[in-house]
């Protein structure tokens, strides 16, 4: 576990660059790489810095940590989050892959994503995961009744119901989130640092869902 501290703006960058290190390294070895990267509001800076790096970027393919399950013009849509700040300039020729489907709810339309996720270039260059203040990463909730299963099952998404969010969500499961060569996480704020060091201070994953990513190397990008 590595820990980078910084203002903001240069940590987003600091992320970018490392990020974009770790596509170039997997791009010299395979001909497609796949980066899966987390929504909310936290990343816009890092996603914006990473559109700027110079990549091969039609041979990078992107998906979603997890998705609120709405429409792409909906203000709250992960996806609309990538297309507006990551899929800019030479990177709109990466390969964007949402997590959401025509259907009317994530059961309905679980396993077509399922079969459209599981057709990426796995395992992934890089996962960058963000943080809820509840201990949540991705769509994997401390209070929703699916998360037991997202945190076990070998399925690569899960459809997540959960009484803390206004709508229904479908997520990565802990297991395809752990199938990547390095995982980053991306937090801002005070109060994001200390649930992150109660989260290191105990195991109980089901109360701090972001445990199920702590045992494994993963590089801790932290602003205040
Ligand atoms: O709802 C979500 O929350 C987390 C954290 O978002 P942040 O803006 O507080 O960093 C995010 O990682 C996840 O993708 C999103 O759906």
């Amino acid at each position: 576990m590595t820990l980078e501290q910084a203002p903001r703006e240069r940590l987003s960058g600091q992320l970018a660059e490392a990020v974009a290190e770790a596509l170039r390294s997997d791009l010299a070895e395979r001909d497609k790489v796949l980066l899966v990267v987390s929504g909310g509001s936290t990343p816009v800076p890092f996603l914006r810095a990473l559109a700027d790096m110079p990549l091969p970027w039609s041979r990078v393919e992107v998906t979603l940590a997890d998705e609120r399950w709405v429409a792409e013009s909906d203000d709250d849509s992960n996806a609309r989050l990538v297309r507006e700040h990551l899929l800019r300039g030479e990177a709109r020729q990466a390969r964007f892959v949402p997590l959401t489907s025509e259907a009317a709810t994530p059961e309905q339309g679980v396993a077509e994503v399922a079969e459209r996720v599981s057709g990426l270039a796995w395992p992934a260059s890089a996962v960058v995961l963000g943080m809820g203040g509840d201990g949540h990463t991705a769509s994997l909730f401390p209070d929703s009744r699916e998360l037991d299963l997202a945190l076990s099952t070998a399925e690569p998404v899960v459809a997540v119901r959960t009484p803390s969010q206004p709508q229904p969500r479908i997520s990565l499961s802990a297991d395809r989130l752990h199938q990547a060569y390095r995982h980053f996480l991306h937090i801002t704020g005070e109060s994001k640092r200390d649930v992150l060091g109660k989260a290191l201070a105990g195991d109980d994953t089901r109360a701090l869902p972001i445990r199920a990513f702590l045992a494994s190397p993963l590089g801790i990008y932290w602003a205040p």
